[in-house]
C-alpha cells in the first residue's frame, strides 16, 4: 500500500513533541501535511499531502538538524496485514508498487521501535535481513556489495503485523542503527552523565570542530559540574578545567594537576583567568535562565564555545526549548561572530536536550 510521509525514531514518550517538531519545520518550509503519532510508540509520522515532494524533503532536512528525531526515514510504502509466511515477498510487493525513487539502494536496515514491544521484535528483525537482502539484491533493488555511499533502504517494523519502507540519504542520516549510538561506560568516570557529554562531543561535533573546541591544554569552565563526570570527558582530553558546584568533586579528577574546584553559585561565576575555550554547563535550572547565562558567557566573551544542557519541562517541551533558543540565537545573531548551533535530543538525554555551540569569525563561515 502506497503511503508518503516522513517517519522519525524518538525517545519512548516524546513522541508528541516530535510530531510538533515535523509539524513546523516542515510547514514552514512549505511542505504541507498532518502529524499522525502514539505515546509511548517510539515513533511520529509527519504524512505528506503532495506525496511528489517526498524527495525533495529528504535533501532539504538533516536529522542531525533536528532536535528530537533519531531518524527520518522518507516513507513511500506501508503494508497493515504483514502475514508470517511470506514477509520478505510483501516486501518486494510493495516495493513493486512504487517509483523507483532511486534506481538502487547501498544497503538496507530492518529496524524496530526503541520501546519494550520494539525489543520482542529485535531478534526477528535481525533474522529476517538475511532472506530479505538476498531476495532485493536479486530483484535489483541492493548493490551487489554493501555501498554507504548510497541511499539506504528502511524497513521498519512498527508491531508483527505493520511496517513502513522508506529511505535516507547517507548525508542527511545516521548511519546507527534504530539511529542510537550506544557508547560504553568509562568505569573510571565518576558518574553517569558522563556519557551526555560524550555522545554531544561525538555526535554533534564534526572531528574539525572538535580539534577547535577541545584543544589540549585549553581552558574550560564546568557549571554544576559535581561528582565530575563531565570534566572526566575533558580531562581526558588535556584541558583545563575549572569545576564549579557545591557538591564534592571527584578525587580521581582532583589528582590530575588539570582540575581547579570551585564551590560557587554558577549563576554568578566569572572566569578566574580570562577567557575560556569551551564552557559546559549541566545545572538544573529553567530553561530560559540556562539559556540567559549562556549567553552573557559568549556575548561578553567569557567563553568561545559553549555546550550545555536544557532541561525539559513536563509540557509544550519542543516549544519552551525553541522559545529559549530563539532568545539566545537573537543574542548571537547581533555579534560579529558566527555560530554553528545545534540542539539534540541524545541517546544518553533524557528529559533534556543538549546544546552545541561553536563560534567562528565570520569569514571562515
Ligand atoms: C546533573 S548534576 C551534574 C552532573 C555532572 N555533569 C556530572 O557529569 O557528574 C547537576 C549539578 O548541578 C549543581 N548545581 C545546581 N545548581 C547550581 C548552581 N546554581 N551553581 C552551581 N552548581 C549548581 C548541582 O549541585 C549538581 O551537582
Amino acid at each position: 500500500m502506497s503511503d508518503t510521509s516522513i517517519l522519525a525514531y524518538c525517545r519512548p514518550g516524546y513522541e508528541n513533541d516530535t510530531a510538533n517538531e515535523l509539524t513546523s519545520r516542515y510547514g514552514e518550509a512549505g511542505f504541507y501535511g498532518y502529524p499522525v503519532s502514539k505515546k509511548n510508540s517510539g515513533f511520529a509520522h509527519y504524512h505528506l499531502y503532495d506525496a511528489a515532494q517526498l524527495e525533495q524533503t529528504v535533501t532539504q532536512f538533516a536529522v542531525h538538524d533536528s532536535i528530537f528525531p533519531r531518524q527520518l526515514v522518507a516513507v513511500f510504502a506501508a503494508i497493515n496485514d504483514v502475514e508470517k509466511e511470506d514477509r520478505v515477498g510483501q516486501v518486494l510487493d510493495a516495493l513493486k508498487e512504487v517509483e523507483k525513487p532511486f534506481s538502487i539502494f547501498g544497503a538496507v536496515d530492518v529496524e524496530y521501535p526503541d520501546t519494550e514491544e520494539g525489543k520482542t521484535l529485535a531478534k526477528f528483525c535481525r533474522k529476517f535481513t538475511v532472506p530479505l537482502r538476498q531476495a532485493l539484491r536479486k530483484a535489483g533493488w541492493l548493490t551487489a556489495k554493501e555501498n554507504l555511499g548510497k541511499p539506504k533502504l528502511h524497513i521498519f517494523f512498527a508491531s508483527f503485523e505493520i511496517c513502513y519502507i522508506g529511505f535516507t540519504l547517507p548525508s542527511h542520516a545516521s548511519r546507527d542503527h534504530l539511529g542510537i549510538c550506544r557508547l560504553k561506560f568509562p568505569s573510571d568516570s565518576p558518574s553517569r552523565s558522563t556519557l551526555k557529554l560524550e555522545d554531544a562531543l561525538v555526535n554533534m561535533l564534526s572531528n574539525k570542530q572538535q580539534s577547535k573546541v577541545l584543544r589540549s591544554g585549553g581552558r574550560a569552565v564546568d557549571l554544576g559540574a559535581c561528582p565530575g563526570g563531565w570534566t572526566y570527558q575533558l580531562v581526558k582530553r588535556g584541558m583545563y578545567v575549572e569545576a564549579i558546584d557545591n557538591g564534592l568533586i571527584a578525587d580521581s579528577l582532583m589528582s590530575t594537576g588539570l582540575v581547579e574546584h570551585h564551590a560557587a553559585d554558577g549563576f554568578t561565576y566569572r572566569p578566574q583567568f580570562g577567557r575560556v575555550d569551551l564552557l559546559v554547563c549541566d545545572m538544573i535550572e529553567q530553561p530560559d535562565r540556562v539559556a540567559k547565562l549562556m549567553g552573557d558567557w559568549l556575548v561578553k566573551h567569557w567563553a568561545t564555545h559553549a555546550i550545555f544542557n536544557i532541561k525539559l519541562p513536563m509540557k509544550r517541551r519542543y516549544e519552551t526549548v525553541v522559545e529559549a533558543m530563539t532568545s539566545l540565537n537573537s543574542r548571537l545573531d547581533a555579534l560579529d561572530d558566527a555560530f554553528a548551533v545545534k540542539v539534540r535530543h541524545l541517546y544518553h538525554d533524557r528529559d533534556e536536550v543538549t546544546v552545541t555551540i561553536v563560534r567562528t569569525s565570520k569569514d571562515e563561515v
